[in-house]
């Protein structure tokens, strides 16, 4: 698989800008795009990733999504006077000319379309462009909402050609909804849309009845165009996750796409006067995360919309920095989405259910007796009671939310470990690139009697037992000492490997330890301290077990296509376990495991979003290598 993370910019693209007062568009500064690069180099981040130069998007690659007519006018502005400018830019909505405006469009299509050449050749696995002016707003014949050519779409029509691609996501989180690109792919089964945004029952730009959650797609592509509207504002991270969780992940692992790119919008953030939502910087490092699992990894970010300087700021290097693969910052505070985020989301889903599987099963009896439609929903649910409060009382006070976003990021910005995996001998190793791996001597005997002899003293008579002990809690110590990351140890008796970890971690003053076990669980610790959650994932009612509060067993057996597991693990497991936000996952394969590997792979690339990334695998079975894999993948 691919390494490297390219970063594209060019301070050309800050020439375009508003010549006279126009209060719709004097938040879309030249500032964003060299603020956003300059706090990519204060995180030292510019120097981590592959330079790709930036170029001019040509008239043919424009003209894959737009007419020769809106080529032309673009075009003829470069040689206009302020005063025709501004005449022509009264014919769209929200957009304003520059002379240097075509110049730096044609600059940001290119830049788009160079990261799509370094990824899809393999130069890198992933990247970020950083350009404007934005695009999703843009259609054939018109430029709208700061947009001039739709830098996104014309990607995916690019992708297409060139690579022959039939299946790519576009993920929109910019807080708008990218109407441009709905238009553009709306009977297209190839393309999947996927945005969320700022609508307020119709009341919010750009207004529109076809960005409610019923606008499916149409002819062969309906089902492939999914909106997720948010009719209130104060959103946060609780919210988006489950717009995750329970909407695009679902449908994007189903969708299986060869090529994920990204509508990358920062004002669905804190702070910013458009949005108006609550939503901290470290959300996006999760949403990059969770789509780095698809696709082989091949995803490209595009930069759209976001106003408030610093939490765009922010919010680009939190993406940046886990595209290079960092450790997933921790998310704190509340994990229930609020009731209006829980409407819309049972809404898209209820919407959505003729045209995927994994809905097959979704009820939507609540459809027919709550007329989601209509405003009484938002008279009835107006009461603040169920809303969010917003932290910041006037989001758009900028001041105060740079104080907030200082503080925050404080201590989110961790330092990165300087090893990520550690692993035991040979076994494995092989497959981690050198400078990811630590080598771990084993612990001797006697330090390990002493370590479980509090608690398994009489289970680890024999030697193999206590040497694989010994490798596991070897490699556990250097994760509870945040020396390394993440690390897997093979066990030949997992269950107990797991319960000595759990005890061990507990004792090393960890207050909230996950335990994801994949088959039958012959020992369970007591969790009632709540210091431990264990979710079993086993093929059968395990005989006498009493489920308690921190201990929730899944019966699963793998369906032939699997699809279903996805949906469980996204669905129950990922939410559950981001809402005990633990700070440390030890994720534990045992007998009759009711999973393949391809499934453990990606539970334990999914659990590395939990507890900065903290996670111990431990392996009863020779599918350590492909687990490792996956590990040292972060
Ligand atoms: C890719 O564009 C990025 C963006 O979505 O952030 C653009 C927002 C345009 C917001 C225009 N507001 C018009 C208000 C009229 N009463
Ligand atoms: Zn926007």
């Amino acid at each position: 698989m691919a390494s490297g993370t390219a970063l594209i910019y060019d301070e050309k693209m800050a020439t375009h800008k508003l010549l006279w007062s126009d209060p719709i568009c004097d938040i879309e500064v030249p500032e964003r795009l060299s603020s956003s690069y300059e706090q990519l180099k204060s995180y030292h981040l510019v120097e981590r990733c592959v330079p790709v130069p930036a170029r001019e998007g040509s008239e043919e690659e424009i003209l894959l999504v737009h007419s020769l007519e809106h080529l032309e006018v673009a075009k003829s502005t470069q040689t206009m006077n302020e005063e025709e400018l501004k005449r022509v830019s009264e014919n769209y909505d929200a957009f304003f000319f520059h002379p240097s405006t075509y110049h730096c469009a044609r600059l940001a299509v290119g830049a788009t379309l160079q990261l799509v050449d370094a990824v899809m050749s393999g130069e890198v696995r992933n990247g970020m462009a950083l350009v404007r002016p934005p695009g999703h707003h843009s259609q054939r014949n018109a430029a709208n909402g700061f947009c001039l050519f739709n830098n996104v779409a014309i990607a995916a029509e690019y992708a297409k050609l060139k690579y022959g691609l039939q299946r790519i996501l576009i993920v929109d989180w910019d807080v708008h909804h990218g109407q441009g690109i709905q238009y553009i792919f709306e009977e297209d089964p190839s393309v999947l849309y996927f945005s969320w945004h700022r609508y307020e029952h119709q009341e919010f730009w750009p207004s529109l009845k076809e960005s409610d959650y019923d606008a499916v797609g149409l002819g062969k592509g309906k089902g492939f165009n999914i909106n997720l509207p948010w009719n209130k504002v104060g959103m946060g991270n609780s919210d988006y996750l489950a717009a995750f969780f329970h909407v695009l992940l679902p449908m994007a692992f189903e969708f299986d796409p060869e090529l994920v790119i990204v509508s990358s919008g920062y004002d669905s953030g804190i702070g910013d006067p458009e949005g108006q939502m609550n939503a901290t910087p470290e959300v996006f490092a999760h949403l990059t995360h969770f789509l780095m699992q698809l696709a082989n990894g091949k995803l490209c970010v595009i930069l759209e919309g976001g106003y408030h300087l610093k939490s765009l700021g922010e919010s680009v290097c939190m993406t940046v920095k886990t595209l290079l693969g960092d450790p997933v910052p921790q998310i704190t505070g509340e994990m229930a989405p609020c009731l209006s985020a829980v409407e819309s989301i049972q809404n898209v889903r209820a919407a959505h259910k003729p045209y995927w599987k994994w809905l097959a099963y979704e009820d939507t009896s609540f459809l027919q007796n709550l007329s989601t439609k209509s405003h009484l929903l938002k008279k009835a649910n107006s009461n603040t009671s169920t809303e969010h409060e917003t932290k910041i009382t006037n989001n758009n006070n900028t001041v105060k939310v740079e104080r907030f976003l200082e503080l925050h990021m404080k201590n989110i910005l961790f330092p990165v470990p300087p090893i990520k995996t550690a692993t035991i001998g040979s076994e494995g190793s092989e497959h981690f690139l050198s400078e990811h791996v630590q080598l771990v001597k084993e612990m001797d005997k006697t330090e390990i009697k002493s370590l479980v002899s509090g608690f398994y003293a009489d289970l680890v008579e024999e030697d193999k037992i206590l040497l694989s002990l010994g490798s596991m809690l070897a490699i556990l110590d250097k994760i509870l000492k945040k020396e390394v990351c993440n690390g897997i140890a093979a066990s030949p008796t997992a269950a107990l490997s797991a319960a000595v970890a759990l005890r061990h971690s507990v004792r090393f003053g960890f207050q909230r330890v996950l335990c994801v076990f994949v088959g039958d669980m012959q020992i369970t610790p007591n969790t009632e301290d709540g210091k431990m959650l264990i979710i079993n994932i086993c093929e059968k009612e395990q005989p006498g077990k009493t489920s308690c509060k921190h201990c929730i067993s899944l019966n699963w057996k793998e369906d032939a296509e699997g699809n279903d597991f996805f949906s469980a693990v996204l669905g129950f497991i990922l939410p559950v376990a981001y809402s005990y936000q633990p700070n440390l996952t030890v994720i534990a394969v045992g007998p009759n495991r009711s999973l393949g590997i391809s499934g453990i792979s990606l539970l334990v690339a999914l659990l590395q979003g939990l507890a900065e990334s903290r996670i111990v695998a431990v392996i009863e079975h020779p599918v350590v290598l492909s687990t490792t894999v996956s590990l040292c993948d972060l």
